[in-house]
């Protein structure tokens, strides 16, 4: 049996994938896996007990990805699960920051009563009045999941969009319309654009990346989205240039005390993945995540442990050891097998930064003298008998 618990709600589609073998419990400590979206995890106490975190989602910066990985959990989250819900708020996003629709949408509401207002609307519209987003130039800083979405539907609603991204993958590169202008640094489109859309991690190097000195790069009246994270931006300089009209609008997902009431501000309360499509579609990408790891060891999209795949355990046992990526560790483990006279039928190890990931097949049962020599080995962080 395995314990799970939901630190928010997770869309039922995902959650029905569980088998009878999996039951939910309230208790966090307890779980041995943990289904999340964006509940804050690093003031959690991690029990003993966890083995995996199945982020729901893209970014994984309410969890303390490196505290997990000296324990032996692994994060996993669901990449490009929902790219398409917030590439569709975007082009919202967009919309909403060249043409005045809340604005016209308010003044109707406060005219309703007047009977005239077929008439009287045709007078006071001159106040809404927009721009297009045709001809206009977009750039995109980070082309992943979501950055590609979003560069090829403005491409198609005919905006000259930029992009860079220094790492993007090739899956990326493969998708992204040819239409796009790839440049190598963001500078470039801090300099070119008239609308700039954030879609980076909240990583060091990307913390604060809109700023005094980078607007000050900008044009006149720019206009920012940011549907990525916050902390991306620094909101006294934001304010200051809002003030100024250096930036035209700020269009974020991400309001906060100092945002939520700043004039020229469009706000939307995180609504980027909340559709029922990308709801489900992380669900169940987690979950299918999270059983495979369970029920087989093997490890896909994980954002602090490499990816190993050992298909599904033919042989009698199979034991899960996460551990640090140091020398010397397999053929401590070998020793260890030898010792108990058992027989390693497969065995795959997988590395990634200071950590490290091996899954032995075995020709017997594991027992507990197994179990205690691998965990007494310096360098291990967590075993798991799988089968
Ligand atoms: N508003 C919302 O509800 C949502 C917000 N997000 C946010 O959007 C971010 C991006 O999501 P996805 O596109 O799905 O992730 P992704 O991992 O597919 O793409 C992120 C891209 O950023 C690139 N990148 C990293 N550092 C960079 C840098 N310094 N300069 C330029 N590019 C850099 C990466 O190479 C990667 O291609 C997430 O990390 C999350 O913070 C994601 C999903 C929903
Ligand atoms: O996937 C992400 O990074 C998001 O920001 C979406 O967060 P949510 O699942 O809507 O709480």
């Amino acid at each position: 049996m395995v314990k799970y618990n939901c630190l928010n709600p997770i869309a039922d589609i995902g959650l029905n994938l569980f088998t009878e073998q999996y039951v939910k419990t309230d208790a966090i400590d307890e779980a041995e896996a943990v289904l999340v979206r964006s509940a804050a995890m690093h003031d959690l106490e991690l029990s003993d007990n966890l083995c995996a975190i199945a982020r729901a989602g893209a970014g994984v910066n309410n969890i303390p990805l490196d505290k997990c990985a000296e324990k032996g959990i692994v994060v996993f989250n669901t990449p490009g699960a929902n790219a398409n819900g917030v590439k569709e708020l975007v082009v919202a996003g967009l919309m909403l920051a060249s043409r005045d629709l809340v604005g016209g949408m308010n003044w109707v509401k406060e005219n309703k009563e007047d009977a005239n207002i077929a008439k009287t609307m045709e007078k006071a519209k001159s106040k809404f009045a927009g721009k297009e987003i045709q001809g206009k130039k977009l750039g995109i800083v980070g082309l992943g999941a979501i950055g590609v979405l979003v560069a090829n539907a403005a491409n198609r609603l005919g905006m000259e969009v930029y992009g860079c991204d220094p790492f993007i993958s090739v899956e990326h590169a493969w998708n992204l319309s040819r239409d796009i202008k790839y440049v190598k640094t963001r500078e470039e489109i801090f300099r070119e654009c008239d609308y700039i859309s954030v879609h980076v991690p909240l990583l060091d190097d990307t913390r604060q990346m809109i700023n005094k000195d980078t607007m000050a790069t900008m044009k006149d009246g720019v206009v920012i989205l940011n549907f990525a994270r916050d902390l991306l931006v620094n909101d006294d300089d934001m304010a200051e240039a809002l003030a100024s009209g250096k930036v035209g609008k700020y269009v974020t997902d991400f309001p906060n005390a100092k945002t939520a009431n700043m004039e020229g501000v469009i706000a939307f309360p995180h609504l980027g993945a909340s559709t029922a499509e990308s709801e489900d579609n992380c669900a169940v990408m987690a979950v299918k995540e999270i059983v495979d790891f369970m029920d087989n060891g093997n490890i896909k999209n994980s954002v602090n442990y490499p990816s190993c795949d050992a298909g599904i355990c033919a042989s009698e046992g199979r034991i899960a050891i996460n551990h640090r990526n140091i020398p010397n560790m397999l053929s401590q483990f070998t020793t260890v097998f030898a010792a108990e006279n058992i027989n390693i039928d497969n065995m795959v190890n997988k590395s990634r930064g200071d950590f490290a990931y091996t899954v032995i097949d075995i020709a017997a049962s594991s027992t507990q003298t197994l179990v205690e020599k691998l965990t007494a080995i310096n360098g291990v962080l967590k075993i798991r008998v799988v089968k």
